[in-house]
């Protein structure tokens, strides 16, 4: 924490007397972020730094084009830009400056950049809480070469189709979010590697967006695909290139639905399976894209985790991410006690 003036910088030891006197002194909390010009514009909204301001926290731009270490000082670092050298500049920044808190560590990020590594914490979690529900991931498969070995690479997995073919890699790109659907064997070889094939799993057009800001959790339900039926599966052939209905949509918070499709999963079942992931991945920020399985109350599937998602789209986020960045430096002082 500093003093408003950015002059005086006061270490942790001196962190209980301080903090007392830190509304009539201004303290200021500073944090530096490196977003992308889209990423910054929606998430620092006006109604966050201006909150923000009211409880003490400054956020403050990096420059890229400078050395990190010449910046700052700052207390947090908040990021999401991609590439090698990104991560070697703030690898290299945490060697050196222990003291400030990276929101995330780059090799935590990059473990969900992947679609496979991103969804093994949950697989190797195999959530099952009494009376609450059951946690997996859909059954899938990597492809990262060769297409035509496709058909066969699916039929000794045992997968069943129809197929969500997802692009292996997330790194931020359009494409990287162009999924499509195969219907049937023989066109899945029209497919692109590297990917993961993941079953389709129905579940009434309603997903659940589940935001983490540190140890906070914010539900919402956001449309997605329709169920397939027995009938479609029969009669359809070849592979569609599916909309991005999930980011798109309106959030299906007001619709009139089914309460046994829209029903949110149960609030123990979501405080530890956010406890377990926030531990196995290291991350802090993230949000997990769940489904019900249609038909059934307590099967549920997470089918994506994302790293630092739109949390405008949270209602209060403004609440939550403030609350979230006083608590951590709060808790860095108790540690230092
Ligand atoms: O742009 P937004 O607000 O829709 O946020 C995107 C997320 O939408 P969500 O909050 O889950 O609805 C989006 O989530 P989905 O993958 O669509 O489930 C991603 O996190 C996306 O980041 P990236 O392109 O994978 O690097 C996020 O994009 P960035 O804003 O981080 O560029
Ligand atoms: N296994 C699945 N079963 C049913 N629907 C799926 C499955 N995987 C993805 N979807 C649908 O496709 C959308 C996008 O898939 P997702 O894995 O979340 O990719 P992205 O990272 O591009 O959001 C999901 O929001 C959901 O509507
Ligand atoms: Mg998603
Ligand atoms: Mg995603």
């Amino acid at each position: 924490m500093r003093l408003s003036n950015g002059e005086i910088e006061i270490s942790t030891g001196d962190a209980k007397k301080k903090t007392t006197t830190m509304e009539s002194e201004k303290m200021m909390m500073v944090v530096g972020y490196a977003l992308t010009s889209k990423k910054k514009k929606s998430f620092l909204q006006p109604k966050l730094e201006l909150l923000a301001r009211k409880k003490g926290i400054q956020f403050v731009a990096i420059d890229q084009n400078r050395p990190l270490s010449d910046q700052g000082p700052f207390d947090i670092v908040l990021h999401k830009l991609t590439g090698k050298e990104w991560r070697q500049i703030l690898e290299d920044y945490r060697q050196k400056h222990p003291e400030v808190t990276v929101l995330d560590p780059p090799d935590a990020i990059q473990h969900v950049h992947n679609r496979q590594s991103m969804l093994q914490g949950v697989a190797d979690l195999n959530l099952s809480l009494d009376f609450y529900g059951k946690v997996g991931v859909p059954k899938q498969l990597v492809i990262m070469k060769d297409p035509s070995s496709i058909p066969d690479a699916v039929a000794k997995a045992g997968l069943c189709l129809p197929l969500v073919a997802k692009p292996l890699v997330v790194d931020g790109s359009a494409q990287s979010h162009e999924l499509s659907l195969a219907f049937d064997k023989s066109s899945l070889s029209k497919l692109e590697p590297p990917l993961v094939l993941q079953e389709f799993v129905n579940h009434g057009g309603v997903l659940f967006k589940v935001y983490i800001v540190g140890e906070a959790i914010k539900v919402v339900r956001r449309f997605s695909l329709p169920d397939v039926n027995e009938q479609q599966l029969l009669s359809c052939a070849g592979v569609f290139r599916l909309p991005r209905v999930s980011c798109a949509a309106a959030s299906a918070e007001d619709a009139d639905l089914d309460p046994l499709i829209a029903e949110l999963p149960p609030r123990p079942l979501l405080e530890r399976l956010a406890k377990e992931l926030r531990r196995r991945l290291g991350l802090r920020l993230f949000n997990i894209d769940m489904i019900r399985e249609h038909g059934t109350r307590d099967r549920f599937y997470v089918i994506d985790i994302n790293y630092f998602p739109g949390y405008a789209k949270v209602p209060e986020y403004e609440h939550i991410f403030t609350d979230f960045l006083l608590g951590l430096v709060q808790s860095k002082y108790k540690v230092a006690w």
